[in-house]
């Protein structure tokens, strides 16, 4: 049976500095991602975008921050492609993960759940979905190409916006109105490589000499009808997520999310949770503030494991 001080489950960015905050602190962690690689929705959804909101770095890529995030990391054992599916309590109120793991506390960062992309609801063949995508995770597969993103939220906007550095766009949502920053779709309507396409629904793909034809029909106008001939798709309807396992855990929730204490403790003994996997009054999913929050969430783990010592605050002293 492997023993450690701590678990944390997922590597998202909150995960990844937790782990980095343990390991400041001492307590021997492991770490768990149901994905292949670190880093959860940055990773995923925008590893390309230049992000403006984390404190001290005016702009910072996406994979960027994930990779001195995980760089910060000296001392976590890292547990990827492994979902976490089963926690359960000893006798010595330690808790036992997946019948292998024994752990004294568990930090709980999952994000929103595991990802699954939702599809393009369109029937196609096995040669057109080589040329469809649920991530930007490998830009340079739609590099000098014609590239139908489709979608109106934050992730179709920031793909755009990366993507037309290199390639023509066509940028199609159902509503006239996008779901994202403002900004964006003024910066994207600026650029004459992208062409944006409002309110119109994909109705069919096919391949012609090679290219994909894509038919997009207009909301509410039943005749009409667009062809684009684009190289690839890029589909940003957003992910399902399942976490459906906080329930089997016996994790309090609200709102699906995990409800927490202002220590990050949940309602089982030892287990935290932290980032975009919980809900408190005013909460908003940004980055920084989960960083805030395993903070707390490790000096209270600190002061549960080890009631006896006083803990030194600051990672060094002066
Ligand atoms: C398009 C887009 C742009 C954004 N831009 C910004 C921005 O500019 N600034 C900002 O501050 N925030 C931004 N955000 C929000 C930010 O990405 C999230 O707040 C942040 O990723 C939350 O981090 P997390 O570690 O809590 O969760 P996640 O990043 O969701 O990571 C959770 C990880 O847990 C893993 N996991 C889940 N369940 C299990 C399990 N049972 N076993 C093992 N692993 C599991 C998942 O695979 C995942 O890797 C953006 C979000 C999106 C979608």
């Amino acid at each position: 049976m492997e023993k450690y001080d701590l678990a944390i489950i997922g590597t998202g960015p909150i995960g990844l500095f937790a782990a980095s905050f343990a390991n400041l602190h001492g307590l021997k962690t492991i770490s768990f991602d149901a994905l292949d690689e670190v880093g959860g929705q940055i990773n995923m959804l925008y590893p390309q975008k230049n992000i403006k909101d984390i404190p001290a770095f005016p702009s910072i890529k996406g994979e960027k921050l994930v990779s001195q995030l995980l760089e910060q990391n000296t001392n976590t054992k890292f547990i990827l492609s492994h979902k976490v599916k089963e926690i359960s309590f000893l006798e010595n109120e330690n808790i036992l993960i997946d019948k292998t793991y024994e752990v004294k506390s568990l930090l709980i960062a999952t994000g929103l759940g595991a990802f699954k992309p939702k599809t393009l609801p369109l029937s196609t063949t096995l040669d057109i979905q080589k040329h469809i995508h649920y991530s930007m995770q490998h830009p340079e597969i739609f590099a000098n190409k014609k590239v139908a993103i489709l979608g109106g939220g934050d992730s179709a906007l920031d793909w755009a916006l990366e993507l037309a550095t290199t390639s023509d766009i066509f940028l199609i949502h159902r509503r006239n109105e996008f779901r994202g920053l403002e900004s964006s779709v003024n910066k994207l309507k600026s650029l004459k490589n992208v062409e944006l396409l409002t309110p119109y629904l994909p109705k069919n793909v096919q391949l012609n000499n090679n290219r994909m034809e894509l038919v997009l029909h207009k909301v509410g106008a039943s005749q009409d009808f667009v062809t684009k001939n684009v190289d690839e798709i890029l589909v940003a309807y957003g992910f399902k997520s399942d976490n459906r396992q906080l329930r089997k855990w016996g994790i309090k929730l609200d709102h699906n999310l995990i409800a927490v204490s202002q220590q990050m403790h949940t309602n089982l003994p030892h287990v935290y949770a932290i980032g975009d996997a919980i809900t408190y009054p005013g909460r908003v999913p940004m980055i920084a503030l989960g960083f805030g929050e395993a903070q707390i969430a490790i000096s209270n783990i600190m002061q549960d494991l080890f009631p006896e010592k006083t803990m030194t605050l600051h990672s060094t002293s002066i």
